[in-house]
């Protein structure tokens, strides 16, 4: 293929993009823009999924004004069309092809049958199948949440499905740790990209988790991000000054790095420590922007810091936004409200009415409790509760309960924007166990047995001396003895602390371990993690700095030793989740040693006795700790034994915080976080789907009429490879050397090196509209035998879709499916639809030799076209009803927004006007764009009674 500027090709992967034009051709990459929806898409050019778009004599053209021409001759200079064309007055026209319009209708079935370009049935029928499907999809209740592979948890497909829904959505993941974050993300994201709503992603993450999330993306949603590191980043810039020298400074700050790739993922330490990275970052703009442990964006009324900062400005530039934390109050009521607000500044502009409403969910709750009970009992709501009601919210619909909760959740708590499930409310976690070990103080510590010294005394000491003296080591080393086969994961505060131990261990103790720390490069760190995992020969320990107790998965262990203690319950809960996490299959051991008499002996039992941190997780740790922080550091310095008062009033205060959080603002974010039977309809839907053999079938079929060839493997699982008889030189995902495919889930989570073909699978979703935009099997000719009709009667079956070109972020799919229409018709324009069903019609019908074919189209090609315009009109009469459908549909979903708004701006001030005439523009670009759809026609068989 040689592609020049100003040519117009069409892809055959995106069907919606319309006639797009090369605009750029650098080397082995080129650039085509698509105005028709405003897009652009960089293809490799000896790859590229585009036909090159020519007319030919007698074909009529459509131009950037909308005018119509007929051609009557083409010619080609310097590699771009010039068409000379008449109109329907016989005036005379040059049109170059850079003048053709974008919208144009790019398969026509009918040019194939007149110039004898035949189809085999089967194609025929493959093709009719696939829009089915593709109609089918677009319209599922459970569109975007197929395909992952992953188990199908309530608390997580609720959340997916409730989030990925909605347009550009804010929200705060904050379910406790270990219970499936990245995997809500990457659920929320698939559906997102799989939809349309959204095609750039960036995910920003600490250091240590880049890897983990490069490969749960990639393993459980076919979703490839690209790593943007500071190597990548100068190695791009670079390029940039590289291409052409004289415009070298120019291209620097014109081109955007961040802009290569659609799908991005890096650290949020890169991008506060590299100035040029975050502004880039932040120019780029994207549709989705996650952050994972987003507890380390620090604010207060006086001061944000720089990680805030930073996410700050991308989360300005950015449509939505993810936030994932487990410990949302990490460091203080401050700094979680800071981060509602980068959600929803709008809900959230006032840290002090914030605090009032966090103080006020417990009347909000009771009232919530008594909806629900009413909902349940089908009651109606009393005229007293009615009145209570009406001083939250609009209750002028009383018997829309569902709604009067809905609207209490979205405007009084932070239901809306931050979703939390408890290991309580989700169950079936395994236990905690504790087993402390006190030892005695050694001589070399005697002076540093109080306050945070006497936490972490051997910060202070020299390696040498500490790693020979501090009774922990050798309890460590005769504990990790004792657990022989078993991965013991060891977690303390200190870089320093941790790279001894592992020397001493490794090199003295003789026992398998490697250290994780923060002095290690990424790649050295997932090689430590990667060696911890092994099973055979791997590592029996790790041993981590406090980074390691962040966002890793090392469930396949069960036992954690926390060599000492952090001075703060979050962290500690964070600790023990690398362990207590979906996954775990058995009771968590947990071993704390101290010694005695220290600090760390009263930080171990205010943490144990006071608040039941080690056996028992607990959301409000943090406030807890903020409440008793002064006397606890104070207890901690004097150490004189007199914690047992603090102790009891941690306890009593502890017992008071659970009972307060359970009634009101923990009850309130459950009912909001999972509603247990609308996520089991959708798992059962979902499995559903999974279970039918409708794929199987159907991608074998699609295979065998590509010339892909297929091996059995076992039940449900495959090995497809190119063969020598390939239809087409590219068949979307195929490699080389052949994949291994299965349409089993419960197979793919077993089996790593297996593909899980879905219908939302790239493979399956890309060949699908291969099909659809693709010739194949849109023009064909059949004979049958049908009693009580003449030999040699014509029937024409045609298929129409309706084809609506719309810029993506509109998403009008949602509201406008392809939705097929059938037409079938004798010559007569008799309506015989019904008496000849597409499927008994396939059963009836007979091959017929190309050349039969082609003599019978000729001879009755007049009867043809008119047979054609009465199915075009048929299928146009169909149109006015499905627009109007798709036009309440869309007004539906969309007003629900601007209702939303509204009401919030009632009570809310900071709600601009824009936001709301945001929404209203939507409507009516999306109304615009429904309303221009038009009929394409499909696919024609012509049929021949013998
Ligand atoms: N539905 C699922 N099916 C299979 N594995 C899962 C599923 N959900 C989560 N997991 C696994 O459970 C572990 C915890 O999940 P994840 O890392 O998403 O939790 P998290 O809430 O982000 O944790 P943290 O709070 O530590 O950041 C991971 O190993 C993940 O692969």
């Amino acid at each position: 293929m040689q592609f020049i500027l100003g040519q117009r090709w069409v892809s055959h992967t995106e069907s919606k993009l319309g006639l797009g034009i090369i605009s750029e051709v650098n080397g082995r990459r080129i650039t085509v823009s698509f105005p028709a929806v405003g897009e652009e898409r960089t293809y490799a050019a000896d790859n590229a999924p585009l036909s090159r778009l020519i007319y030919n004599e007698g074909e009529q053209i459509t131009t950037l004004d909308d005018l119509k021409y007929h051609v009557t001759s083409a010619e080609e200079v310097d590699g771009i069309y010039i068409y000379h064309c008449e109109d329907e007055e016989g005036n005379g026209a040059t049109i170059e092809e850079l003048d053709l319009s974008c919208f144009v209708q790019l398969t026509a079935p009918q040019h194939r049958l007149f110039s004898g370009h035949f189809d085999k049935n089967k194609a025929f029928t493959l093709r009719i199948e696939t829009l089915n499907h593709i109609h089918r999809l677009q319209q599922s209740s459970v569109k975007g949440l197929l395909g992952a592979r992953t188990n199908h948890l309530p608390h997580q497909v609720y959340i997916a499905n409730e989030v990925a829904q909605r347009f550009a959505p804010r929200v705060l993941l904050a379910d406790e740790v270990g219970l499936g974050k990245t995997i809500e993300a990457g659920m929320i994201l698939h559906y997102q990209i799989h939809t349309g709503r959204a095609k750039r992603a960036l995910i920003v993450v600490p250091d240590s988790l880049i890897h983990q999330w490069l490969v749960e993306m990639l393993r459980r949603f076919n979703l490839a991000f690209s790593i943007f590191d500071q190597s990548r980043y100068d190695a791009l810039t670079q390029s940039n000054n590289d291409e052409g020298d004289e415009f070298a400074v120019e291209a620097d700050t014109q081109s955007n790095p961040f802009e290569t790739e659609q799908l991005v993922l890096c650290s949020l330490d890169f991008l506060t420590e590299n100035p040029a990275a975050k502004t880039h970052a932040v120019e780029a703009s994207w549709d989705l922007l996650t952050v994972d442990e987003a507890h380390h964006l620090h604010w207060s009324e006086t001061e944000a810091s720089i990680e805030y900062q930073c996410v700050e400005q991308l989360a300005s530039n950015s449509a939505g936004l993810l936030l994932l934390t487990a410990t949302p109050e990490q460091v203080g009521i401050e700094s979680h409200f800071a981060r509602l607000r980068l959600l929803d500044p709008s809900r959230f502009y006032d840290l002090e009415r914030f605090k009032q409403e966090e103080a006020g969910y417990q009347p909000l709750n009771l009232l919530v409790q008594q909806l629900v009970e009413l909902q349940s009992s089908g009651a109606p709501i009393s005229p007293e509760l009615l009145k209570q009601l009406g001083e939250f919210t609009d209750v002028s619909d009383a018997q829309d309960i569902e709604g009067i909760i809905a609207r209490l959740l979205d405007q009084h708590g932070t239901g809306r924007v931050l979703f939390r499930n408890t290991r309580a409310a989700i169950k079936g976690f395994p236990q905690r166990k504790l087993s402390s070990y006190p030892l005695p103080v050694p001589a070399l510590y005697q002076n540093h047995t109080t306050g945070i010294t006497g936490l972490y005394p051997e910060v202070i000491t020299e390696a040498d001396e500490w790693i020979q003296s501090d009774p922990r080591v050798s309890w460590l080393e005769a504990k990790l003895k004792q657990l022989k086969s078993e991965k013991v994961l060891v977690i303390c505060a200190n870089a320093s602390t941790a790279v001894a131990l592992e020397q001493y261990l490794q090199l003295r103790a003789g026992i398998r371990s490697a250290a994780f720390y923060e002095g290690l490069s990424i790649i050295e760190r997932d090689r430590a993690s990667a060696y911890f995992a092994e099973t055979e020969g791997g590592a029996q320990t790790l041993i981590c700095s406090e980074i390691g107790s962040e966002g890793r998965n090392f469930q396949f262990a069960h036992h954690l030793v926390l060599f000492d203690l952090p001075l703060n319950p979050d962290l500690l809960e964070q600790r023990i989740g690398r362990l207590d996490r979906i996954g775990q299959t058995e009771t968590i051991q947990i071993h704390v040693p101290y010694l005695e008499a220290t600090s760390q002996e009263s930080l171990f039992r205010w943490y144990h006795e006071g608040i039941n941190l080690f056996e028992q997780s607990c959301s409000v740790g943090y406030s807890i700790y903020e409440q008793f922080e002064l006397e606890l550091l104070e207890q901690l310095q004097v150490n004189d034994g007199q914690i047992n008062a603090l102790i009891a009033d941690t306890a009593a205060h502890t017992e008071k915080m659970r009972q307060l959080l359970h009634e009101g603002r923990d009850q309130l974010l459950e009912l909001n976080s999972c509603k247990l039977p609308q996520a089991e309809a959708i798992i059962s839907t979902i499995e559903e789907e999974e279970d039918s053999p409708l794929l199987e079938e159907f991608m074998m079929r699609l295979f065998n009429q590509f010339g892909v060839d297929q091996e059995h493997h076992s039940d449900h699982a495959h090995v497809i490879r190119p063969s020598d008889h390939m239809f087409t030189s590219h068949f979307p995902g195929l490699k080389d050397d052949g994949n291994t495919i299965t349409f089993s889930r419960e197979k793919a989570l077993s089996r790593e090196d297996m593909e899980f073909l879905s219908w939302e699978h790239p493979m399956v979703v890309e060949s699908m509209e291969m099909v659809q935009t693709a010739e194949l099997g849109n023009a064909t000719v059949a004979t049958i035998s049908v009693k009580g009709l003449q030999p040699g009667t014509l029937l024409l079956e045609t298929y129409y879709t309706v084809n609506c070109i719309a810029p993506k972020q509109l998403q009008v799919d949602r509201f406008l499916p392809i939705t097929p229409i059938r037409v079938m018709s004798d010559v007569n324009g008799r309506d015989l639809g019904q008496v000849l069903p597409h499927e008994r019609l396939n059963g009836m019908c007979e091959k017929v030799k190309r050349n039969t074919a082609q003599a019978i189209v000729k001879q009755v090609r007049h009867d043809i076209e008119k047979m054609l315009t009465h199915a075009t009109t048929v299928a146009e009469q169909a149109l006015p009803d499905i627009l109007n459908k798709a036009n309440e549909k869309m007004m539906r979903s969309l007003k629900v927004e601007v209702d939303r708004l509204e009401a919030l701006q009632a009570i809310n001030p900071a709600i601009r006007d824009e936001e709301i005439s945001f929404f209203k523009q939507q409507i009516s670009a999306s109304a615009d764009a429904i309303n221009r759809s038009t009929v394409q026609l499909q696919a024609i068989r012509v049929v021949v009674t013998n």
